[in-house]
């Protein structure tokens, strides 16, 4: 499945054992030797009340994410009828609008330093960064910019890495058109640059009503697409509305081997 194309294969072993090797998920990852994805989801029976789906997202290098907003929007229009999607961020309940589009409520965004994580205390809006971006996780962390998006493709993999970010960090560049507005670029933490990155136009928009620079309901335009992201000042919540794509079904050849 796709959203925006964020592009992702997602194993339902609900009824089906599939050992998740770092070998196999990076090779079924892989867009010359496996099935290629920026993203691996697998899905698994929950248990916690509540729930009716449990999500696993691993990047391509194996690393695994407390949050996918794109990917959970998939998940949400795969499983139907508006599940609410286990992660270890949390429990998040999906909704799907008048319009049919699919909207994921991706929970309350952390805003210490001790949270997202990061490796000193310091206040997150403005971190000691060229750019000074601000910071908060979603579930996975990510630091914003807001001078412009082609830092993502100049910096991202140094930014990725840099020492301030314990756990490494996914990198939004942001250009500013309005208040209620931004076009985005994400370096994504295990990943590198994506088309869009769901967490990412969550964060970014969390990050910029922080600096002041952005309206609580924005649009959040990358390269593949367009979401809605709404930080409900009621409860904290950030809403991501958007597009999910279904792209084909296969048969993973179980028993085969990692070779
Ligand atoms: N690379 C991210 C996970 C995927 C996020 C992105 N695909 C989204 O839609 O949120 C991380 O390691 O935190």
């Amino acid at each position: 499945m796709q959203g925006l194309g964020n592009d992702f294969v997602i194993i339902d072993r609900r009824h089906e054992r599939f050992d998740a090797t770092l070998h196999t998920m990076s090779k079924l990852c892989d867009r010359r030797f496996g099935v290629g994805c920026d993203q691996l989801v697998l899905l698994d029976a929950p248990d916690r009340d509540g729930a009716d789906i449990r999500v696993r997202f691993y990047n391509p290098d194996g690393s695994e994410a407390g949050a996918c907003g794109n990917a959970s929007r998939c998940v949400a229009a795969l499983i139907g009828n508006a599940p609410v999607l286990q992660t270890s961020a949390g429990l998040l309940p999906s909704f799907i609008t008048p319009e049919g589009e699919i909207g994921v409520d991706m929970g309350v965004p952390a805003l210490d330093w001790q949270r997202i994580p990061l490796s000193q205390a310091m206040d997150t809006v403005e971190l000691p960064l060229p750019g000074s971006p601000a910071a908060c996780s979603m579930g996975n962390p990510h630091a914003t910019f807001f001078d412009g998006m082609d830092r993502a493709d100049r910096e991202g993999a140094a930014l990725e890495r840099d020492a301030l970010f314990p756990e490494r960090a996914n990198i939004g560049c942001a250009e500013i058109v309005s208040r209620d507005f931004i076009r985005l670029r994400v370096w994504e933490r295990g990943a590198g640059l994506t088309l869009a990155c769901g967490s990412g136009a969550c964060a970014a928009v969390v990050n910029g009503v922080r600096r002041g620079l952005l309206d609580r309901e924005c649009r959040v335009e990358m390269d593949g697409g367009a979401l809605r992201i709404h930080w409900r000042e009621a409860d904290g919540h950030v809403l991501m509305i958007g597009p999910a794509t279904h792209v084909f079904e296969g048969l993973y050849p179980l028993g085969t081997h990692d070779g």
